[in-house]
């Protein structure tokens, strides 16, 4: 007899100013190399990265390559439709694109939140850590602080390069955005419930019993 089986498909967003290294973080997890040669992003791109989180269940992560270019643009509110979370990305060697960070944060919150209300999961990446490592993280900048004052589930340093922490940082976004699904299906009435209980999306919650 095969083990009960439990999918679950997100779609994430990955944003951030331009040549912060979105495409290139991408890239890394879901091809496992790196190009040191930089062609800036036009619009969107598309990733889909597989995740077995564990034996019963797979979780397909939808990825949504945002052009730094974007923020200036008004397409952001169609491309974070229905997304269930979010990295946002800064260069460690460039503190305009840190500066950055709270002007992405404020344009997801204020064109994207989940069903119940509440803001989506975002995890912010400190990436090219390999470069000068700390560049900015050092000069008493307090990450901490910084995710908590602004809303962020945590906070990573990474880099596409050298293959650094870029699959934790996944790791813990996807944890917070199964917590998040339970949390909306006990917000559900059960008599609103059996009609969403044919969307293939949410099989089951006990996933956030989980680590
Ligand atoms: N040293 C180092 N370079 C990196 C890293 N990540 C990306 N880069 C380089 O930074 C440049 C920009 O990377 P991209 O991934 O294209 O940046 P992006 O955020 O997708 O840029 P846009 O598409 O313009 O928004 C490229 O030359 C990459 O090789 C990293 O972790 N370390
Ligand atoms: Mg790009």
């Amino acid at each position: 007899m095969q083990a009960p089986h439990k999918e679950h498909l997100y779609k994430l967003l990955v944003i951030g100013d331009l040549g912060v290294g979105k495409t290139s973080i991408i890239k890394r997890y879901v091809h496992q190399n790196f190009s040191s040669h930089y062609r800036a992003t036009i619009g969107v791109d598309f990733a889909l990265k597989v995740l077995h989180w564990d034996p019963e269940t797979v979780v397909r992560l939808q990825l949504w390559d945002i052009a730094g270019q974007e923020r200036f643009g008004n397409m952001t509110r169609v491309y974070y439709r229905e997304a269930m979370g979010a990295f946002i990305v800064f260069d460690v060697t460039r503190p305009a694109t840190f500066e950055a960070v709270t002007k992405w944060k404020n344009d997801l919150d204020s064109k994207l939140s989940l069903p119940n209300g509440k803001p989506v999961s975002v995890v912010l990446l400190a990436n090219k850590c390999d470069q000068g490592k700390d560049v900015l993280i050092n000069n008493g900048l307090k990450m901490d602080q910084f995710c908590k004052e602004h809303g962020f589930v945590g906070w990573f340093e990474t880099s596409a390069k050298e293959n650094i922490n870029i699959d934790e940082a996944s790791r813990c976004l996807v944890k917070h955005i199964l917590a998040n699904e339970c949390d909306l299906m006990e917000s559900i009435e059960p008599d609103i419930v059996k009609p969403h209980l044919t969307s293939p999306k949410i099989v089951s919650c006990s996933s956030c019993a989980k680590s």
